[in-house]
């Protein structure tokens, strides 16, 4: 049987999915331990935040963004093009669609299970003439699915494996809306091992390191920074890790301060944040990934005039995606000696995580913005890779 993780809210973003991702992972590993199932990875694309214009951004498989041996390193896993060549066309049998359950937790008593019932929401596929049903399924808009039924779920990942074991014939099944459980042991060894396996596709790391060396002066040897794309083989000590000459930021903007968030800060904040920090750490160079609209863009450019920035050609990130650009900007703030994020952003903690894979001190990696006039401004938690 095949299971492809599905496909997330068409709000939420790229990091937020890969965050899913390891919860499907999860299930799979405990799934296998009953039978032959396979993990078929949801193509990318319409993500909210990708809004490059002009650029192609669906049906975009995982090796753009990925390195698929190094997934297969942990869980068997398919593009979904593999899936379709290999079960003979577009069809999916039996779709489920997650949700919460309409009378939330009863009693106020939180306990886990997993019940068939009616959808609660509309359902995003519908009906075609000869009774299959259709939706978008990430721009294959040629899949079929032959049932569709809703799935209340209430707790981690793994719950579903009996349910899918015990009622499920089918031999291929989309949990869609896969966010709707919990990771089963979140910064555990499985956690851990889903994510280290989810190394960087290799044209996207060259770039990046290409990148560094040339404007911020920065190479793995200097730094002490080796990689190893096996990445079984990767321990870094805690600590061994000193980074490039250079301050990594990433500053989350747009839907982030349209709400007024009282942990954001104004560009005014970050840029005095940002310019206390290269004193305090002697460093003169800064690197700033931000989701900026041209409009803070070019205020911040004003206030901090020698930051540095990943621009791509209209040519490169045709090529790239907005997606392959995210990955650069974070494997740059990966790299750097000390870096600052985002509260709360997913963006900036799958940083965190790629700066503990390569063996950072945490007071290098753990720091956030606050808002101008937070009071508490609790920084980011420090989760140690269990090997
Ligand atoms: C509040 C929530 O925040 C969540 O965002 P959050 O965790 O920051 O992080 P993501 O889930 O990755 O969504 C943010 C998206 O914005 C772009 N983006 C943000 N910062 C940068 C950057 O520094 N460089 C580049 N190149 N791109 C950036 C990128 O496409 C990224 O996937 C959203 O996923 C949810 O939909 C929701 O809005």
């Amino acid at each position: 049987a095949a299971v492809p993780p599905l496909c997330t809210l068409n709000h939420q973003g790229f990091n937020l999915r890969r965050d899913v991702y390891i919860r499907m992972a999860s299930l799979l590993k405990t799934l296998r331990k009953q039978g032959d199932w396979v993990l078929v990875l949801p193509p990318w694309g319409r993500l909210y935040h990708w809004q490059s214009p002009d650029v192609h951004q669906v049906r975009i498989p995982w090796a753009e963004f990925f390195s698929l041996t190094s997934l297969q390193t942990n869980v068997p896993v398919i593009e979904y093009e593999e899936f379709i060549a290999e079960s003979g066309g577009p069809f999916i049998d039996q779709v489920l669609v997650m949700q919460n359950y309409a009378e939330g937790w009863t009693e106020g008593k939180w306990e886990e299970k997993v019940d068939e019932r009616p959808c609660i929401d509309r359902l995003m596929y519908t009906k075609d003439k000869q009774g299959y049903y259709r939706g978008w399924f990430w721009g294959y808009e040629e899949t079929r699915a032959l049932n569709v039924t809703c799935l209340s779920a209430q707790g981690h990942a793994s719950i579903l494996a009996p349910f899918l074991q015990e009622n499920i014939t089918a031999t291929s099944v989309l949990l869609d809306r896969a966010e709707t459980v919990l990771h089963d042991h979140y910064a555990g060894k499985d956690y851990w091992d889903t994510r280290r396996s989810m190394v960087f596709a290799k044209h996207l790391r060259v770039i990046g390191d290409q990148f560094r060396a040339k404007y911020l002066n920065s190479t793995d040897e200097k730094d002490h920074t080796p990689y190893n794309e096996d990445w079984t083989r990767m321990r870094a000590k805690l600590g061994s890790a000193k980074g490039g000459p250079y301050l990594g930021v990433h500053l989350r903007r747009k839907d982030f301060i349209w709400g007024h968030r009282d942990d954001v800060p104004s560009l005014k904040g970050a840029v005095k944040k940002i310019r206390s920090l290269m004193k305090k750490n002697k460093l003169e160079n800064v690197f700033v990934a931000t989701d900026a609209d041209e409009e803070e863009m070019a205020k911040l450019r004003k206030m901090l005039p020698e930051m540095v920035r990943y621009e791509p050609s209209w040519e490169d990130l045709e090529l790239l995606k907005d997606g392959g650009v995210a990955i650069i900007d974070q494997w740059i703030c990966a790299h750097s000696r000390y870096f600052i994020g985002t509260s709360v952003s997913t963006f900036s903690f799958r940083i965190h995580e790629e700066r503990e894979i390569l063996g950072f001190d945490p007071k290098t990696t753990y720091n956030r913005f606050c808002g101008d006039s937070e009071k508490e401004c609790e920084q980011p938690t420090h989760w140690k890779i269990v090997y």
